[in-house]
């Protein structure tokens, strides 16, 4: 990898009165100013400097250590001090050319990347050249850093294939026959426990599909979350850029937030005209609202966790409250999913019980053992279900667009399955829940820190009740007299169900 850097110091007066100040700065920086934080010759090299008018030009090429950018500010600041003994001052900096060189097998699909000017590829020397279009602002920000990380992850992508998802099986129930081969989804509809909502993956509940969701619930808080003493939470379901930037999320999930946008007032005058539109023709002018609408602020609940860290954010937590353990199940979450129409396992508005639980990794990683064992519990003995558990690329990472899985074997992502008999023998298995010990991404995010001083971990685990509604009805059927007998009891009576006629 190279970097390559040409450019200029602007000063107010011509510098040749500091000419030997100068010299004896570019004569010492390579042992000096540009080795620092270099491994030995590895620090940034100077390739040429010179003087005109009121121009200090210089040349710069690095390695991966004090990188050129970092080099030339290291420069500037010296250069200054000296020009300033001379009462000249430096201007600014101007950037000629600014390459980055790395070696890679093979191009980058998407050459289209922020502050880059053009990319090359090499296929000779299999090398790939960025020419960058960076002032002296974004070399200050680390934009050249941060582009190369951007461009080693989308080479690193390329080799995966794009999102080719790690899965490796844990653990699976014993086979169990199924007298239920239906799509649950359909029966629910004929049988009006559900229905369709305008809204694309939408769907509106009635009391008995309520009622299964609420029986899951119950058996969470029951089995799982008194037990092991969860606190419930409430966790904002409007979710902010701020949090997603923290949380890693707005790096890659674009493709599938609703989004949320203000109305630029709330003057209703400002209004009227929207309003009198419809009245006048009972159509919505969207087109106009869209002109009435501020920009979006950020998006409906996505993964449903990072918004609680705003409550821990910037806090030292003190080592007796260790280890938190909560759960939020205050609201919808919102994915715009892949197209087409689904059952009720795939939805872009569903209901899910989000536990999250904070401490050393110790802790942390103890919690997640007793969480596993509670679902286990739950899934074999009161559920009665086929199901399996998968180790996967960890969730936060497959919402950043990574693939892979994660540096260490214990931070990581188990996704709970079960096979819909509907589906076929050889059908897809649905992911009903999962359970992630997510290592110090959140903590590190959110600058959170804990008394003792040791680096804080966090896990957490996201129940979707559309996916064990799904699965359950799947392999049971919705006939209650075929429901295992610990879940029966705790559904009790079948709700009153509205006729239409
Ligand atoms: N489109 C969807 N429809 C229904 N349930 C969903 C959908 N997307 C996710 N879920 C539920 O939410 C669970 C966790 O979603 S996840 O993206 O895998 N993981 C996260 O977001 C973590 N924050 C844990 O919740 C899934 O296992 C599934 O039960
Ligand atoms: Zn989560």
């Amino acid at each position: 990898m190279e970097f390559y850097l040409k450019c200029s110091l602007k000063t107010s007066a011509n510098p040749a009165a500091a000419k030997a100040a100068v010299e004896t700065i570019m004569n010492q920086a390579e042992t000096g100013l540009l080795a620092k934080g270099a491994p030995a010759g590895e620090g940034a090299k100077i390739k040429s400097w010179s003087l005109d008018d009121n121009r200090i030009h210089i040349e710069l090429t690095s390695g991966k250590h004090v990188r050129v950018h970092d080099a030339l500010m290291r420069l500037k600041k010296s250069i200054s001090e000296a020009l300033g003994k001379e009462k000249i001052g430096v201007r600014g900096v101007e950037v000629e050319k600014f390459t980055i060189v790395v070696s890679s097998a093979h191009d980058l699909k998407n050459k289209t990347i922020p502050y880059v000017k053009s990319v090359f590829f090499d296929e000779i020397q299999k090398i790939l050249c960025l020419e960058l279009d960076v002032g002296e602002a974004e070399m200050k920000n680390q934009v050249p850093d941060r582009i190369l990380t951007l461009i080693e992850d989308k080479l690193e992508q390329g080799d995966y294939g794009a999102k080719a998802e790690h899965w490796n099986l844990l653990w699976e129930s014993e086979d169990r026959p199924f007298s239920y081969t239906a799509d649950p989804t359909e029966d629910m509809l004929k049988l009006g426990w559900l229905k369709r909502g305008s809204g694309r993956g939408q769907w509106i509940h009635g009391p008995v599909s309520t009622k299964l969701f609420r029986t899951f619930e119950k058996i969470v808080v029951d089995e799982i979350l008194n037990p092991l003493g969860y606190n419930e939470m409430i966790f904002p379901k409007m979710v902010m850029w701020d949090i997603w930037k923290h949380s890693g999320h707005a790096k890659g999930i674009y493709p599938e937030i609703y989004y949320v946008c203000p109305p630029k007032t709330r003057d209703p005058a400002y209004w009227e005209d929207v309003m009198d539109y419809y009245k006048v023709t009972k159509e919505v002018p969207v087109e106009l609202i869209k002109t009435k609408i501020g920009d979006p602020i950020g998006g409906m609940c996505y993964a449903q966790c990072p918004p609680c860290w705003g409550f821990f954010q910037g806090e030292t937590i003190s080592k007796d409250s260790l280890p938190i353990a909560v759960f939020d199940r205050s609201g919808t979450s919102h994915r715009y999913e892949s197209g087409g129409i689904h059952g009720i396992e795939r939805v872009d508005e569903f209901h899910r019980i989000e536990l999250v639980w904070i401490g050393t990794k110790e802790q942390v990683v103890e919690t997640t053992q007793k969480l596993h064992e509670r679902y286990m519990h739950i899934f074999n003995d009161i559920l009665d279900l086929k199901w399996r558990k998968a180790w996967v690329t960890p969730w936060f990472m497959a919402q950043e667009g990574i693939a892979g899985i994660a540096a260490d074997e214990v931070t990581g992502t188990t996704d709970y399955e079960a096979p819909l008999p509907y589906r076929g023998k050889d059908g897809e298995w649905l992911e009903f829940q999962n359970v992630s010990i997510n290592g110090d991404k959140y903590p590190s995010g959110f600058n959170v820190k804990c008394q003792t001083g040791e680096q804080l971990w966090s896990g957490c685990s996201g129940v979707g009740l559309e996916r064990w509604t799904a699965t359950f009805l799947a392999q049971h059927g919705l006939d209650p007299d075929n429901w295992p007998a610990e879940f029966k009891k705790r559904f009790g009576e079948m709700p009153k169900i509205v006729k239409f006629l």
